[in-house]
């Protein structure tokens, strides 16, 4: 459920009418709901109730600072893969005592950055990261608190690009190198050992690759308890699916009934890190229809949004739901819709039935995660506006790029 609906004949973001924003503000614009996004974070919070725990919301899914404010007064932690991440994060009011940081190339500056902000929890991937680590620490005379990233080496079943629990994937380490690097930690002055962290990968529909991971990581916390290194937490990382066609999505609550029992007499708090799950379907994409364009073998309607400002389809070859915002009364056609982007793999939905004409607008929908974080400048495109929504409120965000933004930053070469 979104607050996305359709009243009389036209599609609005809470109480606030598309089809203005987008006479008012132009095209592409992606538009959030904060009632979305409050109403997703609290079944991850309730979800969770019934023991110590903490939401990271992951910043790579939307790090719009608007949507970042939202969470961070609903009480929300943050997983954070880069500085930059930190930078948006801190900006947004968020607590850095509840950021853990993942990553499987932290830099320096970086590392010195996230130690100088205090954040919760290091999530170390590489015993080259471990080292530096305590080696920074100690130079600046601070303790990091670490987890490491395990990889538990399961099939998480979703699009290869988006699964990163398997051996073959570069995030995390093996649980038997874990073992050798948790017991090297506890002996460091730089680190304390504070958690384990394991996330097998993104648009999870079903828990039993979760449960498989869960029991192969609570096996290395009972290890290390034995060994004398009790960890307080455990990061379950995000993953847990959105709808975007016909999936059936586990909840919130059914995933933590799932998993929840398997924790029973070990006193851990529960860190998860849900990115897609809290963004996903709060934001649609706006987009008006260019032109119309038959072709021998295709009909093409073509928008003005592209690969640029949403690479999921032409990435993962994902299905986004593209619907009109004010649906007319007319013959309808099989059509492709494409960008103006110069890429033939320039797509935003292929063979949709759809009853439109120049000028239409249209919304792609569940672009909410993955969506304005992804997109570039590609054939110099400006990129997109974001608004948020509130009520009857709309916000705008970040305006949209203006071609003089583009090369505002760029330098010509002195004269010969
Ligand atoms: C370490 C880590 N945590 C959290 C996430 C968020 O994943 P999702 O948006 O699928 O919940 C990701 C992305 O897959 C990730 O790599
Ligand atoms: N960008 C991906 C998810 C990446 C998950 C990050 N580890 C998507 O759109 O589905």
């Amino acid at each position: 459920m979104d607050h996305f609906q359709y009243r009389d004949g036209a599609l609005y973001a809470e109480q606030v009418s598309l089809t203005h924003l987008a006479a008012e503000h132009g095209t592409p614009t992606y538009v959030y709901s904060r009632a979305t996004l409050e109403r997703h974070y609290r079944a991850f919070d309730d979800a969770l109730s019934s023991v110590p725990h903490q939401v990271c919301f992951a910043v790579k899914a939307n790090s719009n600072i608007a949507v970042l404010q939202v969470l961070a007064a609903l009480g929300s932690g943050f997983d954070i893969v880069s500085g930059g991440e930190l930078r948006r994060v801190l900006r947004a009011g968020g607590d850095p005592a509840k950021v853990v940081f993942s990553g499987v190339g932290k830099t320096e500056a970086e590392l010195r950055l996230a130690l100088e902000h205090g954040v919760g929890c290091f999530n170390v991937e590489s015993e080259y990261e471990l080292l530096q680590l305590d080696a920074l620490a100690q130079q600046v005379g601070r303790v990091a608190s670490i987890a490491l990233r395990v990889n538990p080496d399961v099939d998480a079943k979703t699009h290869p690009y988006i699964s990163t629990g398997l051996k073959q994937n570069k995030f995390g380490v093996d649980l038997i190198t874990a073992e050798r690097l948790y017991r090297h930690a506890a002996t460091c002055k730089g680190l304390k050992v504070v958690g384990i962290a394991s996330h097998i990968g993104s648009q999870l529909l079903d828990v039993s690759p979760y449960l498989d991971a869960l029991d192969r990581v609570l096996a290395l916390v009972d290890r290390l308890a034995a060994a004398g290194i009790v960890l307080q937490h455990l990061d379950v990382g995000g993953g847990l699916g959105v709808r975007y066609r016909d999936e059936q999505p586990t909840e919130p609550a059914d995933w933590a009934a799932a998993f929840l029992p398997k924790l029973a007499g070990r006193k851990l708090t529960i860190f998860t890190e849900p990115g897609r799950a809290i963004a996903g379907n709060a934001g649609v994409l706006l987009t008006r229809v260019l032109l119309l364009k038959p072709g021998e073998a295709k009909q093409f309607a073509v928008v003005d949004a592209a690969m640029n400002d949403l690479l999921r389809p032409a990435l993962y070859q994902a299905w986004m739901d593209i619907v009109p915002v004010q649906p007319q009364d007319r013959a309808s056609a099989v059509y492709d819709v494409v960008g103006p982007v110069c890429e033939t793999g320039d797509w935003i939905g292929r063979d949709r039935e759809l009853s439109i004409a120049p000028g239409d607008l249209l919304a792609v929908r569940t672009a909410g995660a993955y969506g304005f974080v992804m997109s570039s400048n590609y054939n110099s495109r400006g990129r997109a506006a974001e608004i948020i929504v509130d009520g009857n409120r709309a916000v705008v965000v970040r305006e949209r790029e203006s071609f003089d933004d583009l090369i505002a930053n760029e330098r010509l070469l002195d004269p010969r």
